[in-house]
């Protein structure tokens, strides 16, 4: 379904190549089932754009080293059609049955299981693995949307890499990824091999979900898929050697969140919520959440916590104020200070500047360095 509404709003430009794509994938058959991967619907977000192609083959969770040279196959097939100049398929794990398996009828009563006092164990037995490479992992996070988790992550990347550290910033937010737009980053990451080389601006190394589809692609993935596309992120990008990469999540507390801290050596995470009781709330449920998974939490941080009027130079709250501190407290979790809200902030970040890369000097910068040295002060940066 989604495969065709996609070629449908490319009609104008891309489809003779987009059809040329499909036929050539249509070719490539799986020995396992006798079917190719456009009638086993197997490709996803297929974005064909100046002879530049990308594309996701959903695999089952079992055989994502048996699909490999499926996955090489199909791109050496789209490689082979004329007017293409680079081509990345990725391959991300569903579920074998590529659905959830249909529960029984219920019979009688229903059982008390006990989920009031069900706590997830902290950690899965096998024990999370470190990236190679990466000194520590930073997970930026916030329960609710459009809070300013991408703005903390992509100044705080900036930050760090102006401490002299070595940054990568992974875009895990796959349902709205910003930080290509943020940091000013564009084009398709190359494929190296059946590995990906990620792009570089403001010193800081970056990859996103957002750089393998086309911007206003909304995607629309399952959460199997989410989790498979995760891992790939993170082990098959080419981060080189890092002190820290910051991992932007995606709101809330679901699947992305919680395969990050299972499978990840995460050395702690930085959570941020606007001072607004309704955000703090959700800030808690992920301080919780985190907590459960036995993932360090490095502290709470306020964004758009004040604002000054250009007009009478006054200081107000629109959405209260002190509330992340007093929150913090009441956790136990370290308060990492206040960001205001400063028109600065946002028109920079629209403009692929960070506020610390256009004016690392301005005031409202200065709390974002602040953050930056309170994460190498607890050490988890360096
Ligand atoms: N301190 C700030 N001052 C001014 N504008 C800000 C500030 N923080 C964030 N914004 C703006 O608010 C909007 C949402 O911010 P951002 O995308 O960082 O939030 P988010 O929590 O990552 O959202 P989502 O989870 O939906 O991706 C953006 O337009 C951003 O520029």
């Amino acid at each position: 379904m989604r495969s065709r509404a996609i070629s449908t709003c490319r009609e104008t430009a891309d489809v003779a190549t987009e059809d040329a794509v499909r036929a050539a994938l249509a070719r490539i058959v799986d020995p396992s089932s006798g079917t190719d991967l456009i009638s086993a619907d197997r490709v996803r977000s297929l974005s064909v754009k100046d002879g530049r192609v990308s594309f996701v083959i959903e695999v089952d969770a079992t055989r994502g080293g048996a699909m490999e040279p499926i996955r090489q196959a199909a791109e050496a097939a789209v490689k082979a059609l004329d007017g293409i100049e680079s081509v990345t398929a990725v391959m991300t794990a569903h579920s074998a049955a590529g659905q959830a398996p249909k529960a029984p009828a219920a019979k009688g009563p229903i059982p008390d299981l006990g989920l009031k006092d069900f706590t997830p164990k902290p950690k899965e037995p096998d024990k999370p693995a470190k990236l190679p490479g990466v000194s520590h992992v930073v997970a930026i996070s916030s329960g609710k949307g459009g809070v300013g988790k991408s703005t903390v992550s992509s100044n705080l990347a900036v930050a760090l890499a102006g401490r002299g550290l070595r940054v990568g910033l992974l875009d895990a937010d796959v349902y709205g990824p910003s930080q290509p737009r943020m940091l000013g980053i564009s084009g398709r990451p190359s494929a190296a091999g059946n590995t990906i080389l990620p792009l570089r601006n403001h010193g800081v190394t970056v990859m996103s979900l957002g750089l393998m589809v086309e911007e206003d692609e909304a995607l629309v993935w399952r959460g199997p898929m989410l989790m498979g596309a995760l891992q790939q992120m993170l082990a098959q990008v080419q981060w080189g050697t890092l002190d820290v990469l910051l991992v932007d999540l995606p709101p809330g507390t679901g699947d992305v969140q919680m395969t990050l801290c299972q499978k990840t050596d995460v050395a702690g995470a930085v959570v941020v919520s606007t001072p607004q009781d309704i955000a703090l709330i959700d800030a808690r449920k992920g301080i919780d959440m985190f907590r459960r998974m036995g993932t360090p939490i490095l502290g709470l941080v306020e964004n758009m916590s004040s604002f000054v009027c250009d007009g009478c130079g006054k200081e107000h709250h629109p959405f209260g104020h002190g509330g992340a501190r007093a929150d913090a407290e009441r956790l136990g979790v370290p308060f990492l200070g206040e960001i205001p809200l400063h028109l600065g902030i946002r028109m920079a970040s629209d403009g692929g500047a960070p506020i610390v890369a256009q004016k690392p000097d301005s005031e409202e910068a200065a709390p974002f360095w602040a953050l930056a040295d309170r994460l190498i002060e607890a050490g988890v940066a360096r």
